[in-house]
C-alpha cells in the first residue's frame, strides 16, 4: 500500500482521463492533492493574510463575532471549543467560518432554510471581499471535481450540478498555536475524524502536520505540497455513492514549535439534496447500505454530536 497520496494535475481540464485518476483515488483512499487547480496564488496568499489579520485581533474583537451569537455555523469558534475526536482532550485550533453569503432579504432566510443565516464579519470589509472571493474560487473548483465524479461513476457529468449550486459549504479559517507545554496528554491540533460533506479543499501554509490514516490503519504524513489542494471525500459523498467512495479518517498534529494556519472549504451539498445512493452504485438485487436522507438533516446530525454550541436545540 503506497505510502504517499497521489497528485493530479488538473491543467488542460481533460475531463475522461482526470475522471479516471480522481475516481480511483475516491475509491482507494479517498484523499488526493490536485495542482493545475486555476485558483489565483495571490487570492491564496491574500486569504492566509487575512487569516494571520483576524486571529491576532483582540479577543474581545473576536466574540463579537462568535459562533455562538452569530449563529449557523457561522463566526468564530474559539481555541479548544471543540473535539473532532470526543474521546480526546478538546482540539487545540481556533477558527472562523463563513456560509454562503445572503441579503438579509433573502426569500430563504424568510422561508427558514437549513443553514441559511447571515455571516458575522470583523469590521474590515477587505477581510470580506477576500473571503468571499475564496468561497466562489473554491466551490467552482470544487463543481469541476463534482463532474469528474460523476463521469468516473457513469452519470452524466452534469449530474450534481443543480443538488450543490446553493450550498451548505463553510469556508473555515484555522490557525493551531504551537501546541503548549501544558497540553494534555493525547491533545493535539484536530483530533481524528472524518469530514461530513461532500468534499473538502483544504490549503495549508507551510508547517506540515496533517496525518492520514490508510484503510490498513497506519497513518501517514500529508506533507505540504506548495500551491496544491488537499482534497478529500467527506461523509456525505460516501453514502451518496453507496461506499464506493471512502472518506479517510485524518488529523493533525502540530509538533512544529510553530503556529500553524491552514484554509478549509467543505464543499456541502444544497439543503434539500436527496441523498440516496447514486444509480450505478448499488449491486443488481442489493440493497442500498443506507437510507435516503436530506443533506441537511444529515449534516445538523453530523455538526450536533461533534459542537456544544449547537446541542439542546438551539438555532446556531
Ligand atoms: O487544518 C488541517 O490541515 C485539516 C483540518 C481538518 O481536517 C478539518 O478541519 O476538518
Ligand atoms: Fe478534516
Amino acid at each position: 500500500m503506497s505510502d504517499q497520496l497521489p497528485v493530479i494535475d488538473l491543467s488542460g481540464r481533460d475531463l475522461p482521463r482526470l475522471a479516471a485518476l480522481i475516481g480511483a483515488a475516491c475509491r482507494e483512499i479517498g484523499f488526493f492533492y490536485v495542482v493545475g487547480h486555476g485558483v489565483p496564488q495571490a487570492l491564496i496568499d491574500q486569504t492566509f493574510a487575512q487569516a494571520r489579520w483576524f486571529f491576532a485581533l483582540d479577543p474581545a474583537e473576536k466574540a463579537r463575532v462568535a459562533i455562538e451569537r452569530v449563529g449557523n455555523n457561522r463566526g468564530y469558534a474559539a481555541l479548544k471549543s471543540e473535539a473532532l475526536d470526543p474521546t480526546r482532550p478538546a482540539d487545540l485550533k481556533e477558527a472562523f467560518n463563513v456560509g454562503l453569503e445572503l441579503a438579509a432579504d433573502h426569500p430563504d432566510l424568510q422561508a427558514g432554510v437549513p443553514f441559511r443565516g447571515l455571516n458575522g464579519w470583523p469590521a474590515d470589509p477587505a477581510f470580506r471581499a477576500t473571503l468571499l472571493a475564496y468561497f466562489d474560487q473554491t466551490q467552482a473548483l470544487g463543481a469541476w471535481l463534482h463532474r469528474a465524479f460523476a463521469c468516473d461513476l457513469g452519470l452524466p457529468p452534469d449530474h450534481f450540478e443543480a443538488l450543490i449550486d446553493r450550498p451548505m459549504s463553510t469556508l473555515r479559517l484555522l490557525h493551531y498555536p504551537p501546541q503548549p507545554v501544558e497540553a494534555e496528554p493525547g491533545q493535539i491540533g484536530a483530533g481524528e475524524h472524518t469530514d461530513y460533506g461532500n468534499i473538502t479543499l483544504l490549503m495549508t501554509d507551510d508547517v506540515g502536520g496533517l496525518q492520514v490514516r490508510r484503510r490498513d490503519g497506519v497513518w501517514i504524513e500529508a506533507p505540504v505540497v506548495p500551491g496544491a489542494y488537499v482534497v478529500n471525500i467527506g461523509d456525505c459523498l460516501m453514502r451518496w455513492t453507496n461506499d464506493v467512495y471512502v472518506s479517510t479518517p485524518h488529523r493533525v498534529v502540530n509538533a512544529s514549535g510553530r503556529e500553524r494556519f491552514s484554509i478549509a472549504y467543505f464543499l456541502d451539498p444544497n439543503p434539500d439534496a436527496l441523498v440516496a445512493a447514486l444509480p450505478g452504485t448499488v449491486a443488481p438485487g442489493a440493497q442500498p447500505n443506507h437510507p435516503p436522507v436530506t443533506a441537511a438533516d444529515y449534516l445538523a446530525g453530523r455538526l450536533d454530536a461533534t459542537y456544544a454550541h449547537r446541542r439542546g436545540g438551539a438555532a446556531g
